[in-house]
């Protein structure tokens, strides 16, 4: 295993239009290492940092207070986990969409800390998270040869996930499993992360290796939902993170398609199947690798989380 090796992704940019070389050059991103970093006017330096010191704060908070909104507590998933176990050693808090109750069981009200000005800073994350991945699917739709807003039209709902991720020091000072390998049941998945490193991804040769923070850019990587829907003409990368000596901070953002979105392999006129070598180690994941049924994206997304079936081989309903 190549443990620490380092894999130098391509960079995009997204301030505007994308002419074909560029989105021919995102597609093979896309179908190859599935890994990418993207810059965003909405994301520049200064908001990064500022994006991770909110998290930070975050975890800052006294104990009392993140229990208080313990993930438990959500009728919506929506709250504060902290996990120390072989394949997770994490706290970590999900925000979504703030929506009253009712409109479908897995949208609703966030749970907020009582102190600070933490529903403004974080809702005004999600929405800008919201914008720069809508920019950013749109830019690899139109790398499929397909129009801008296929996957996500613009009046759709995207259902959106924003997680904070507090990666604990290993208690030994031994390296160890912060999040076990998986692929994100998502369309795209962005990640802003501290400068501590330990992400890394199973490149298509089947080796781990590291992919390496870059200040003032996200890192886009696509999810399981995409690699369906072009049935396997982009690929859904498995990665993990390994908790070093110091802890670190990220925090992912899910963009998904929207909770009444039924799902099924789109037509594409270039075809092309990613190739993989075997995976070194399992890979948690929802769907079959060769899944071709269309899905109910909203129903799919409740057994994932309502029956908690996160992995089609380690937990079946
Ligand atoms: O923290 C990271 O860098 C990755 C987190 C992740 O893969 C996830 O939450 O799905
Ligand atoms: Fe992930």
């Amino acid at each position: 295993m190549a443990a620490g090796r380092t894999v130098t992704i391509p960079v995009f940019d997204f301030s505007g239009p994308m002419d074909a070389g560029e989105t021919a050059r995102l597609h093979r991103a896309a179908a190859g290492i599935g890994f990418f970093h993207a810059t965003h006017p909405l994301f520049d330096g200064k908001r990064c940092s500022q994006a991770i010191q909110l998290a930070r704060g975050f975890f800052d908070l006294p104990a009392a207070e993140k229990q208080a909104l313990a993930i438990e507590n959500s009728a919506h998933f929506r709250g504060y986990s902290e996990m120390r176990n072989a394949r997770d050693w994490r706290e970590q808090m999900h925000f979504g969409r703030e929506e009253p109750a009712g409109a479908h069981r897995l949208s609703g009200p966030n749970l907020w800390p009582v102190s600070g000005e933490w529903r403004s800073e974080i809702l005004r994350l999600i929405a800008d998270f919201e914008t720069a991945g809508r920019d950013i699917l749109n830019g690899i739709s139109s790398g499929l040869r397909l129009p801008p807003d296929q996957l996500l039209p613009q009046e759709e709902a995207p259902y959106v996930l924003l997680k904070l991720i507090h990666y604990l020091p290993p208690p030994d000072g031994q390296a160890r499993s912060g999040v076990a390998p998986h692929v994100d049941f998502s369309w795209i998945t962005l990640l802003l992360q501290d400068d501590a490193g330990g992400l890394s991804a199973c490149t298509p040769e089947g080796q781990w290796q590291d992919i390496d923070p870059r200040p003032g850019s996200l890192i886009v990587n696509i999810g399981e939902i995409l690699q369906f829907a072009t049935s396997a003409g982009l690929r859904a990368t498995p990665h993990r993170v390994m908790n070093r000596t110091r802890d670190r901070i990220s925090l992912p953002f899910f963009l998904n398609p929207g909770l009444d979105r039924w799902i099924g392999p789109i037509p594409l006129a270039q075809r092309g199947t990613i190739s993989a070598a075997p995976e070194p180690e399992h890979v948690h994941r929802v769907l079959p690798i060769s899944a071709a049924t269309p899905f109910h994206y909203g129903e799919a997304e409740w057994r994932r989380k309502g029956q908690g079936v996160w992995c089609r081989d380690c937990v079946s309903a």
